[in-house]
């Protein structure tokens, strides 16, 4: 992947077109659109149009001019807005900081509207602004999360989560795909077979030649256990279809390079050393980034996510991987306690936008 700079973008009448959804509008997400939208880097790689309620954007807009250490908003009055008014009683019922069924209603519309315009091609790809899943539960929709919704809307049998994270230390990208996504910890084990593994593979293998320009690329892949089951001693998936899973793959994908399965544990340690560099100057250089792996899979959500997050809470990007079109999301959520304050960083939302257009950039070149 590359730095989208200057020379990068391009010209006018052919920037990418995004649909830009408002997420829950009682959470940050609201709040960290109209920062990004502030942004000149960003407002100069895209053609945005906000998608959501134009009163409810303009309310927020002003209370948050008012709070201590405004930073830069856009105005809503100069944004393009695809509106999606809401029942007055819905409107009435939404109180920033805490998500319910209203704000689940506004939130769940605002998608919907995005993906059947993307659908009819008036926009290139989505980026979704946070939602809370219990809020759309509340409002009577019962899906995972926003993924599920797309998969589902878009007729996509296959789908993926990829976080996509550019190190602002060393440049080097982490991409984590999670092999299950919101799945309870106690069912786990049950989800993940091998059809799954190979599903989820073919999913990033086909991203990594396809968006990333990847024709040969290493992935490490997790083991579930600790140790990876230390030969079957401190648990069994391993043996009993992980490890002949991997070497079944090996053999299909000569282009690719398997590592696995990786103890959970150590397995982040490289990529926290390629992502962070050397920071120490004291410490001899530990990692080459040319040495990591290009992907990486974890086994299930927080595998993958508390690593993630806790080297790039502030940049990783959520990326749908099996759509018919570019998805990209924040990697936080609605941060329902500091919603309103002002205080939101809008680093997520920047990246998230900046890698759907560089994702749809990509798309059209591979088409030509
Ligand atoms: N992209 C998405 O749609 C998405 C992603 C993750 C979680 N969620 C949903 O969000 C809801 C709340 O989830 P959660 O509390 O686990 O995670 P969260 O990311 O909303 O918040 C976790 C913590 O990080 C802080 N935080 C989050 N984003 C921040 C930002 N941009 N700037 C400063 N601080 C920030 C919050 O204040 C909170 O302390 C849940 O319903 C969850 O399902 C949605
Ligand atoms: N699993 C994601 C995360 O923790 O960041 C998040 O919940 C987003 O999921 P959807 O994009 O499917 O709503």
């Amino acid at each position: 992947m590359y730095k989208l700079d200057e020379k990068d973008i391009t010209p006018v009448q052919s920037r990418p077109r995004l649909a830009l959804t408002l997420g829950d509008p009682a959470g940050i997400g609201p709040e960290v659109i109209l920062k990004a939208l502030a942004d000149p880097e960003v407002s100069k790689s895209c053609d945005l149009t906000v998608v959501g309620s134009r009163s409810l954007l303009v309310e927020i807009y002003t209370k948050l001019k008012l709070a201590k250490n405004s930073q830069p908003l856009a105005n809503p009055e100069e944004l393009s807005i695809f509106d999606v008014p809401l029942d007055k009683h819905i409107q009435d019922e939404i109180l920033i900081g805490t998500g319910n069924a209203a704000s689940g209603a506004a939130s769940f519309a605002y998608m919907e509207t995005a993906i059947a315009q993307t659908l009819a091609d008036q926009f290139d790809g989505i980026v979704t602004g946070p939602i809370a899943k219990s809020a759309w539960k509340a409002a009577g929709y019962n899906y995972p999360g926003q993924t599920e919704l797309l998969a589902e809307k878009s007729g996509a049998k296959r789908v993926g989560m990829l976080f996509v994270a550019r190190s602002p230390h060393t440049n080097w990208t982490l991409c984590t795909l999670l092999a299950c996504t919101h799945v309870p910890l106690s069912q786990v084990p049950k989800v993940l077979t091998p059809q799954l593994m190979t599903e989820k593979l073919d999913l990033l293998v086909e991203c990594l030649e396809k968006d990333f320009g990847l024709e040969r690329a290493r992935i490490a892949i997790a083991g579930l256990n600790p140790h990876s089951g230390e030969q079957g001693q401190l648990g069994h998936e391993e043996q009993d279809w992980l490890i002949p899973w991997i070497s079944q793959e090996r053999k299909n994908r000569p282009n690719f390079q398997l590592d696995g399965p990786v103890p959970p544990d150590t397995m982040w340690v490289k990529p926290g050393q390629a992502w962070y560099g050397n920071i120490d100057p004291s410490a001899p250089l530990r990692v080459n980034p040319s040495q990591v792996a290009d992907a990486y899979i974890a086994l299930y959500h927080d595998q993958g996510l508390i690593p993630v997050k806790l080297m790039a809470f502030d940049r990783a990007v959520n990326t749908s991987i099996g759509l018919p079109f570019i998805r990209t999301s924040p990697d936080h959520g609605t941060a329902f306690d500091i919603a309103g304050k002002g205080i939101a960083d809008a680093r997520s939302m920047k990246a998230a936008i900046l890698l759907a257009a560089e994702l749809v950039s990509q798309r059209r070149k591979v088409k030509l």
